[in-house]
């Protein structure tokens, strides 16, 4: 079932004091279906964060349409969208946006605390998250004092708290050592296969994009190449690594 549709998408950054005009994404279409797990890659400067940005709904589009499970949200009032994006979009960023000064039990149950949720119903939900992203023990512990991955599944168990629709996720190893960039993904591929959640995320990082089924790869606002996985993630990381050669550019 298609879940997200990308049409003919262009976005122009208008010149300004003295700067020229940027076309950063040129008439880009995609879909995405559900269960997904896309990864977004590109030299940098090549409209991947402006793609994100407009499919999240931060920024507009010039011209196309972004349809999220059939709705068209470039149609929406900023209020609608705002509501939208909150029952819908899951985040997971880079910097994790923890609030230091909750608990990692607090900030994952935050999300439920904002809907006014029954307490009893916010508690079941929490222990249950908690438990499957391993963070239980820690879940009285607050931002400062729990590990760089740890802090990435506190921030992924935010997110998925309110089953949203799609996750999307920027950079979300770009913080991290290997063994937490690992764990984050394998965490990552675990949503993906155990709830069939489905996951649109940018990286630069063949390592992260290598848990990916299919990748895209973004140059000059345009899609140039799309690559499979067949399941074999360290044959797949090899054919990232190929495909970046060939896209070329800064990465
Ligand atoms: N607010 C803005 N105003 C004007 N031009 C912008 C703006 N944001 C991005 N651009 C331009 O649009 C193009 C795409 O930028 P974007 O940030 O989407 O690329 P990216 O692939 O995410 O790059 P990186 O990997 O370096 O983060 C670039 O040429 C950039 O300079």
């Amino acid at each position: 079932m298609k879940i997200l549709e990308c049409k003919n998408l262009t976005k122009i950054y208008d010149a300004y004091k003295g700067a020229q005009a940027v076309k950063a994404i040129n008439n880009l279409s995609f879909t995405v279906n559900e269960g997904d797990f896309i990864g977004i890659m590109g030299p940098s400067g090549s409209g991947k964060t402006t793609l994100l940005n407009i499919l999240s709904g931060i920024d507009t589009c010039t011209s196309g349409e972004v349809l999220i499970g059939g709705k068209n949200i470039t149609a929406l009032s900023k209020d609608k969208l705002a509501l939208f994006r909150r029952d819908n979009l899951g985040f997971i960023f880079q910097d994790f946006n923890l609030l230091d000064s909750l608990t990692v039990r607090e900030n994952v149950a935050f999300p439920l605390t904002l809907d006014k949720v029954k307490p009893s119903e916010i508690e079941k939900r929490t222990d249950e998250i908690l438990k499957y992203f391993d963070i239980y023990s820690i879940k009285d512990s607050y931002p400062y004092n729990i590990s760089g991955g740890q802090k990435q599944r506190t921030a992924e168990a935010r997110t998925l708290i309110k089953n949203p629709k799609i996750i999307l996720a920027d950079e979300p190893t770009g913080n991290l050592d290997s063994k937490s960039s690992f764990n984050v993904m394998e965490s990552l591929r675990k949503i993906n296969q155990d709830k069939n959640s489905t996951i649109v995320m940018v990286t630069h990082d063949p390592f992260a994009a290598s848990f990916c089924k299919n990748v895209i790869f973004i140059k000059d606002g345009q899609i140039k190449l799309q690559i499979d996985s067949d399941g074999a993630r360290k044959d797949f990381y090899d054919k990232v690594v190929e495909s970046q050669m060939i896209i070329g550019g800064e990465n």
